[in-house]
């Protein structure tokens, strides 16, 4: 029988005073298939060795099926966990590793129908003789996977499963994955550091930050309403544009966004969410660009005739035009990813590979409840583990177009183009920004635009 998973305010800390997991809740669902996401460090595999039961939970409690399970051994919990490394024993063979903790089960029990039949649903029948020394990767993870799936469990853990191969395999293992537990039905908890494996696995992803939960969703809901910048950022490829901005919204004029050298002037009838924007009015704030809100003019090679202003013409209702220089040109191949300086400044977002953020001593608090005060707690729950983005003011000044910042990538929009526009450094390029795809996020990184219940086409 597949498990129901609960995680209510639990906490855990390695060193006295400084949590690596503050206060998660998370309702699993039997046969649910979720992915634990986020940076190094961020926890993840803590989580999931307590809901092995190979790591105590000092505070909050997890439930099995609705039963409180905090101090269940690990063998009663009736869970299979796959690692990175596959943990397979060495001096074994592949039938033996496989069989090894049925014989632990049920001493009495021949494993051979089962080692078998889970070798057939893997294909991996003629591995079975082999010792792992003589498997290459791929095939130790399968035999991996197979001591997992003959066990029967009633939840499979997985611990980054995939990390150590190569990107094909990754690829091909990631479907045979899906495929496996979707047709077994067992509740998985699948940890990874890497989004798109999380975005193509996962019925919901749970984004971890420092050790507290950002949002937890559908692939589809985080991408689109992201609740914070450091989840727009970590969910994407290419990466969101964040710029910093200043909401001017002047009672008598047109409500713009300005983004240093540039501004977004926002179409009118103003839409609703761009209304409640008013209240920013003087405000800094993060523009969030996804590469599909922004794309260079068609009218571009005549726009370069006339000085690289944009033809108002060549825009669809709701686009809004700005300029790019060209810095750097990535040619994918399939594609184009164009970076351009339009002036303005990124804004930057610190802990999207690092570590941690700074640990902060861990502080007793009461429960809330469904209150509105509980829900504001929840709220700045988010920003627990620190405010999302820096916005020191410094970049102010303006960048300096000769000199990127230190690790980043040269300019400060990144656009997807096909192949057959030839761009080159250096040209000046008139861009289109669809106002329905502007993400707003406020200075401490959480998202103000569009509100939740503005945003079109999430019906699932
Ligand atoms: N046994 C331990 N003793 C002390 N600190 C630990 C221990 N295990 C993990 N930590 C620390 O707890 C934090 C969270 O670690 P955890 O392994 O859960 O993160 P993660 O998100 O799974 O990282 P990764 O993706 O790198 O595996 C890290 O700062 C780590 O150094």
């Amino acid at each position: 029988m597949t498990r129901a998973i609960s995680l209510h305010d639990v906490s855990k800390s390695y060193t006295k005073g400084v949590r690596v997991v503050d206060r998660l809740t998370l309702d699993i669902e039997p046969g649910e298939f979720l992915v634990l996401l986020g940076p190094s460090g961020c926890g993840k595999s803590t989580v999931l060795r307590m809901i092995a039961g190979l790591e105590e939970i000092d505070e909050g409690e997890l439930l099995l099926d609705g039963e409180y399970a905090n101090d269940l051994l690990p063998a009663a919990r009736q869970m299979a966990m796959v690692f990175q490394n596959f943990a397979l024993y060495p001096n074994m063979t592949g039938r033996d590793n496989i069989g090894f903790p049925l014989r632990i089960e049920s001493p009495a029990a021949d494993p051979r129908p089962r080692v078998d039949a889970t070798a057939r649903m893997l294909g991996i029948e003629d591995l079975l003789d082999r010792f792992p020394a003589q498997l290459s990767g791929g095939e130790r993870q399968r035999v991996a996977m197979g001591r997992a799936i003959a066990r029967h469990p009633a939840a499979f853990l997985m611990d980054e499963p995939l990390s150590n191969l190569d990107a094909k395999l990754r690829n091909r293992l990631r479907a045979e994955i899906s495929g496996l537990t979707r047709k077994l039905g067992v509740t998985t908890v699948y940890v990874t550091h890497d989004q798109a494996e999380a975005m193509s696995l996962g019925d919901r992803v749970a984004v971890l930050r420092g050790g507290v939960l950002q949002q937890v969703g559908t692939p589809r809901s985080v991408y689109a309403l992201p609740r914070n910048v450091f989840v727009a950022a970590f969910i994407g490829t290419p990466r969101i544009n964040l710029l910093r901005g200043v909401v001017r919204a002047p009672l008598d004029g047109a409500m713009t966004i300005s983004l240093g050298k540039q501004y977004l002037r926002l179409p009118e009838p103003l839409s609703l969410d761009h209304q409640l924007l008013r209240v920013q009015q003087g405000r800094e704030v993060i523009v969030g660009l996804r590469s599909e809100a922004v794309r260079i003019s068609p009218e571009f090679s005549a726009s370069l005739e006339q000085g690289g202003r944009p033809s108002p013409a060549a825009a669809r209702l709701g686009e809004v035009p700005i300029n790019g220089l060209v810095e750097h040109v990535e040619f994918q191949g399939h594609e184009i990813l164009a970076h351009f300086n339009t002036g303005s400044s990124p804004a930057v977002v610190p802990d999207l590979e690092a570590p941690r953020p700074v640990a902060r001593p861990a502080r007793r608090r009461r429960r809330a409840g469904g209150t509105v005060l509980g829900h504001l707690r929840e709220r700045a729950g988010a920003l627990r583990a620190g405010p999302v983005v820096v916005l020191d003011h410094q970049a102010d000044a303006g960048p300096d177009p000769a000199a990127p910042p230190e690790g980043r990538l040269p300019g400060d929009l990144i656009v997807r183009t096909t192949p057959d526009i030839e761009l080159r450094h250096g040209m000046h390029v008139p861009l289109l920004v669809d106002s329905a795809h502007l993400f707003v996020f406020d200075q401490y990184g959480e998202r103000i635009c569009p509100a939740p219940a503005r945003l079109p086409d999430l019906e699932e």
